[in-house]
């Protein structure tokens, strides 16, 4: 993954840093877009996973449409190349403000979590004077298998409304003149590596599907949300999420009718495996019973081990040392739980190393913070 050259330019750079290697962001983005007119699928990329501007560039100029969470990454998103009638809008708690802005912009669709949030919308249309197309997102109840903190199509989880609303909601629509109930929309969670959830989601598309049938309702835009899952352990062996496997589940069991448009939400795969956090050791210290590899970047420049006890592989990228030793890689934020690693073999490490955290692409600078008002990382982005 980092050849020599590449390795004398992270010399020269300071530490911490996001490197995007942009050339596998576009095999990537090759790779979707084959596929996505192969079936002819409508790709949305979710925002929330990386909005640096250069990386939305390159992926709005692929086509892509956006999927934003907040009236902020709606703007973003039209700033950055995307295409207004290609952004749909999803979220538990859309402001009156956010949902203004999306409406002025004319944006695709909103995917509505709540009966209350539809009445808000058909009241800001209304003032607006637009009509807002409207997908409800419903939880399919499917297990995802991943983290608790991140699966989110459970009857407990707080996303979507259950099929036991539905009637109800259907009931407010009629009288919802400014509302056009356009789609259904499904998000089980995130970095889903066993596809048989995806399998299982599709059945379940199928029967709700029906349920909308025998109620005589039309909907044309069917959108399954993201969540394909990528290999943290091995980032250099699957550098490119198995899309190919993915997108065939849902061309296979998925029954949609001609007038259907079936759309994701793809995050993590997309943006992950091209991004790392490359940081400077600045001490190793010996504990009791281990010893510690002290780095600058802490749990506030990348929080997901932190946070969810997320696996990310460490690698020592400039130690010429051929002995290893284990260690256990830590930052330097006044928290316990501040670690990237535990338990770590490593080559001999030692001051000033450069350390690399890979598959950091997704759900990292998103989610950086100055937490302790230490020096946030910048990014640097190359095609070499
Ligand atoms: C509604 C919705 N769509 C899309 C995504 C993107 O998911 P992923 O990054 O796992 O593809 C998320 C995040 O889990 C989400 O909540
Ligand atoms: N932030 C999470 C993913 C959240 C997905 C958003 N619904 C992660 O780092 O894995």
């Amino acid at each position: 993954m980092f050849d020599n050259q590449l390795i004398e330019k992270f010399k020269t750079l300071e530490t911490p840093f996001y490197y995007y290697d942009l050339a596998l962001l576009h095999r990537t983005l090759a790779k979707v877009k084959e596929l996505a007119e192969k079936y002819r699928f409508h790709v949305h990329y979710a925002l929330k996973a990386n909005s640096n501007d250069k990386i939305l560039k390159i992926i709005s100029s692929y086509g892509l449409g956006a999927d934003c969470v907040s009236g902020n990454e709606v703007l973003k998103a039209l700033a950055t190349g995307f295409q207004a009638d290609h952004v749909v809008f999803a979220g538990v708690g859309k402001s009156d403000k956010e949902i203004l802005t999306a409406l002025e912009k004319d944006i695709f669709c909103f995917n509505c979590e709540s009966l209350q949030e539809i009445q808000v919308i058909n009241e800001l249309a209304e003032k607006s004077n637009k009509i807002a197309s409207i997908a409800i997102r419903i939880n399919p109840n499917v297990e995802a298998n991943t983290h608790q903190y991140i699966t989110t199509g459970k009857e407990e989880n707080k996303f979507g409304v259950n099929m036991a609303e539905l009637n109800e909601i259907l009931e407010v629509l009629k009288n919802s003149t400014f509302i056009k109930l356009v789609g259904i929309h499904f998000h089980i969670g995130s970095q889903i590596q066993d596809l048989e959830n995806f399998k299982n989601l599709c059945f379940r598309v199928n029967e709700i599907q029906e349920w909308f049938t025998a109620q005589n309702i039309r909907l044309t835009e069917i959108n399954v949300g993201g969540g394909l899952g990528i290999n943290y352990h091995q980032p250099d062996l699957e550098n490119i999420a198995d899309f190919d496997s993915y997108f065939s589940i849902f061309n296979q069991y998925l029954k949609v009718k001609p007038s259907q448009r079936i759309h994701f939400e793809l995050g993590r795969s997309i943006v992950a495996q091209c991004g790392s956090l490359i940081s400077k050791v600045l001490y190793v210290k010996k504990g009791t019973n281990k010893q510690f590899a002290i780095l600058d970047a802490g749990m506030n420049v990348l929080i997901r081990p932190a946070l969810y006890q997320a696996y990310h592989k460490i690698e020592n990228i400039t130690s010429t040392s051929s002995e290893r030793a284990t260690y256990d890689v830590v930052g330097p934020i006044c928290e316990s739980a501040d670690f990237f690693g535990k338990e770590v073999s490593l080559p001999i490490t030692q001051r000033g190393d450069l350390i690399a955290i890979r598959s950091a692409g997704a759900y990292g600078e998103v989610m950086m913070s100055d937490y302790n008002l230490k020096e946030q990382a910048k990014s640097v982005l190359l095609a070499m």
